[in-house]
């Protein structure tokens, strides 16, 4: 192929109207500015309370000030790309590579067998020569019941692979496309009989899976039907096993054919050994078990990992993939292409945050100009060598013909033998796995310590976000999941800037001043709750004691206080519905902002100096991907979640409440009692707190208006009635 007729395998594109950014940075810049000046030039020196507060909330004004200026980093120039993927066919259908899956479920009980198969199912669909697609799951639970049920997924997969291929169904997810409605006769005849056929097996096969979900066993008769099961029989308990490994389809064998003769995908069931005296590392052990052992089985060199409930909602998203890899003059230095998170179950307006909006369309595209997107788990296709630790070389490209994955000539039975030893404890003593090789151990956020070191060792990552979304998952139904879940991610993200991969450190450098930057936006996710539990306590507290601490409305310095604020505000609703929010979910968007700072955020803040002093150890909660019946219909009308008796509501019920009775008070003063309160010198202080009561309005419900399971329960009620109410007597006498 000559020069001149090089057609790009992707495209990419620059976001328009920076112009206007830039003006809008610039105005908040001097904003800013003005509002140090007032600061310093009204510091009350010897006045004791007030000189403190003032001291914090200006130390808090100067956090979020250095803060806002690193979220400009990634929204300096964000990129979108497309891809063009008839030009792969043309160009490469003859040396696709191979694609190893990775599938990582961990317990069985909250992510439910049926969700875990769906995703698997899904994934064997992808329009890709299956003789190439590889599928591994790997479950920590280590549970009969999750490898009975993709013995289930195994025969039910010769049905709707076909089905898939004849009728381009889309989402390939069986309970997805088979739940929607369809009405009968605006489809092909052809097809809506076969979807009810297909429906009907699809509805038996849950049925036997749900059946011995809840025997919580596997009974003898079925036991028979694979010699897998055999591995169950010595005592195997979740913590302390063998390593299971069985092929369940192995797409060499000339008779693993689907109902219309053609070949099926390689499926494969892993549980790494469990003993109780080794540490198992989480998703990154499991994670570096399945990269050693498909690298026996398969070998491809492309890797794609999904959690479990991250099922495929786009059938060509390996070949959207691909044009980032196969590119002739851009893919050399391309390492991963993440996709952002999405969900399907989410509500319209989102209470819980869940959707990520501004993240996914705004910074990750950010960040992806500035050298790559960072690696966030789920949704990621992979270099396997990058994954390894191979070093960038400039010299050094790839050639997929050659570099095609081996085919092993072994049988499935010596592959299963001699792979086990590959996903045992001991495997991993003294070896570089968890440190150079694979993914990192010991972070909670073990995928984006790994993105980060790859980037360190010269490679560049791609953010990809298709109109119709690659992958849709399940998002945490209740505050409290969300919480927890925030907990972690806030945890590791900080870990890594206390460690020594902190950005600036172990990335000078190596990556752009930029990318480092933009790493801090996540790292410091979790020093952001001090600055914000000093505003939205003491100014209350303040107005109490009869202390003024922001300028007097009459003056021309509440100018720039008023205008900093709202067009932070409205900017950030502006970047909301932009990114197709609504109104009301970008009220509830700033709420969960307010709860993960003053939860979240300050338990993953002092947790990561707990560990890092040596007095906490590090954990992984699952999050749950099941809700009973009550809480998901509370989930679908918006009525926030509490129903747990938990410290997190103890300290958000605090807060509001006291500032309610701040706000009681000043309003008993002003509109009843009409004494003269110098509306004019606290006009802000009693603004900031009538926005903390209106943000807080559905916690108030949950303490003393409903009666349903989710409200607050009664020793949280309480207790934060105790917390507040001392506090409020505190300030007053
Ligand atoms: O010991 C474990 C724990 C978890 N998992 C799996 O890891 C995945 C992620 O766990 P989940 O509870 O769903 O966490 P999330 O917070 O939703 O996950 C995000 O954040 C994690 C890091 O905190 C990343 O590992 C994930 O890929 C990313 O999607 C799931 O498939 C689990 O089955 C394991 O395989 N082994
Ligand atoms: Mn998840």
């Amino acid at each position: 192929m000559g020069e001149s007729d090089y057609l790009p395998l992707f495209e990419t594109r620059v976001a328009k109207g920076r112009l206007l950014y830039w003006l809008y940075a610039l105005s908040m810049l001097i904003g800013i500015a003005l509002i140090c000046v007032y600061r310093v030039k009204h510091f009350p020196p010897n006045e004791e309370l007030k000189t403190w507060a003032w001291t914090g909330l200006f130390m808090a004004e100067l956090w979020y000030i250095s803060y806002w200026l690193v979220t400009q980093f990634v929204r300096f120039n964000p990129v979108y790309r497309s891809t063009f993927k008839d030009r792969l066919s043309n160009r490469y259908e003859e040396v696709l590579p191979g694609i190893d899956i990775f599938v990582c479920t961990a317990d069985a009980e909250l992510e439910p067998t049926v969700m875990v198969i769906n995703t698997v199912l899904s994934l064997m669909a992808y329009d890709y020569p299956p003789e190439k697609l590889n599928v591994y799951l790997s479950d920590d639970g280590g549970s009969e019941l999750m490898f009975y049920a993709l013995l289930e997924a195994t025969r039910f997969s010769k049905l709707w692979l076909p089905f898939c291929r004849k009728f381009n169904i889309e989402p390939p997810a069986p309970s997805v496309y088979l739940s929607s409605i369809v009405k009968m006769h605006d489809i092909d005849v052809s097809l809506a009989k076969e979807r009810q056929y297909i429906k009907k097996q699809y509805e038996e096969m849950n049925e036997r899976i749900n059946e011995n979900m809840k025997l919580g066993r596997i009974p003898d008769e079925l036991r028979k039907q694979h010699k897998g099961f055999r591995e169950w029989e010595s005592n195997a308990s979740r913590s302390d096993h063998q390593t299971i490994l069985q092929v369940l389809i192995d797409g060499r064998d000339l008779n693993a054919v689907d109902t219309e003769g053609k070949p099926l995908p390689t499926l494969v069931y892993l549980a790494r050994e469990k003993r109780p005296g080794y540490h198992h590392n989480f998703k990154a052990g499991a994670m570096n078990a399945l990269i050693r052992v498909s690298s026996r089985i398969s070998n491809s060199p492309i890797i794609l990992n999904v959690d479990c409930d991250q099922y495929s909602n786009n059938s060509e998203s390996v070949r959207d993939a691909l044009c980032f890899f196969m590119d002739d003059e851009q893919s050399h230095d391309i390492a991963y292409v993440q996709y952002p998170q999405y969900f399907d179950n989410m509500t319209k307006n989102d209470l819980y945050g869940n959707y990520f909006r501004v993240v996914n369309e705004v910074e990750l595209p950010g960040i992806d100009a500035n050298g790559g997107p960072l690696y966030i788990g789920s949704g990621c296709f992979q270099r396997r060598d990058t994954l390894c630790g191979k070093k960038y070389e400039r010299e050094s490209t790839i050639t997929w013909k050659k570099d095609n994955g081996i085919r092993v000539k072994e049988s499935a039975n010596l592959l299963e033998e001699t792979g086990k030893i590959l996903a045992g404890c001991s495997y991993e003593e003294n070896s570089p796995w968890g440190k150079e090789m694979g993914l990192k151990y010991g972070c909670p956020v073990e995928d984006v310590i790994t993105g980060f070191s790859i980037k360190c060792r010269g490679w560049r990552s791609i953010c990809f976000s298709p109109k119709k979304r690659a992958f849709l998952g399940v998002a945490p139904t209740t505050l409290l999941q969300s919480l927890i879940q925030h907990t972690r991610w806030s945890e590791g993200q900080f870990q890594i800037f206390l460690s020594k991969y902190c950005p600036f450190i172990y990335g000078y450098g190596k990556i752009p001043l930029k990318l480092q930057i933009s790493y801090f936006v996540y790292n410091l996710w979790a020093a952001n709750c001090v600055a914000t539990l000093f505003y939205i306590v003491i100014p209350s507290f303040c107005l109490l004691k009869g202390i003024i601490l922001f300028p007097q409305l009459s003056s021309p310095w509440v100018l720039p206080f008023t205008y900093v604020f709202t067009v932070k505000y409205a900017y950030s609703l502006y970047e909301f519905l932009w990114c197709g929010g609504t109104l009301k979910g970008w009220y509830n968007d700033q709420r969960m902002w307010l709860y993960k700072r003053v939860t979240s955020y300050l338990y993953g803040f002092f947790g990561t100096i707990m560990r890092s002093l040596g007095f906490a150890k590090l954990n992984f909660v699952i999050t749950s991907k099941i809700a009973d019946y009550d809480v998901s219909r509370r989930y679908e009308q918006d009525i926030m979640e509490f129903g747990a008796d938990s410290s997190m509501f103890i300290i958000i019920a605090t807060i509001g409440l006291f500032n309610l009775f701040t706000f009681i008070w000043i309003s008993e003063r002003v509109i009843i009692n009409r004494q003269s309160v110098d509306l004019d010198s606290y006009a802000l202080q009693i603004i900031l707190n009538g926005l903390l009561v209106i943000i807080n309005i559905p916690v108030f419900q949950g303490l003393f208006l409903r009666k349903d399971k989710g409200c607050i329960p009664s020793s949280v009620t309480i207790e934060s009635l105790i917390f507040a109410v001392t506090v409020y007597l505190l300030a007053l006498y």
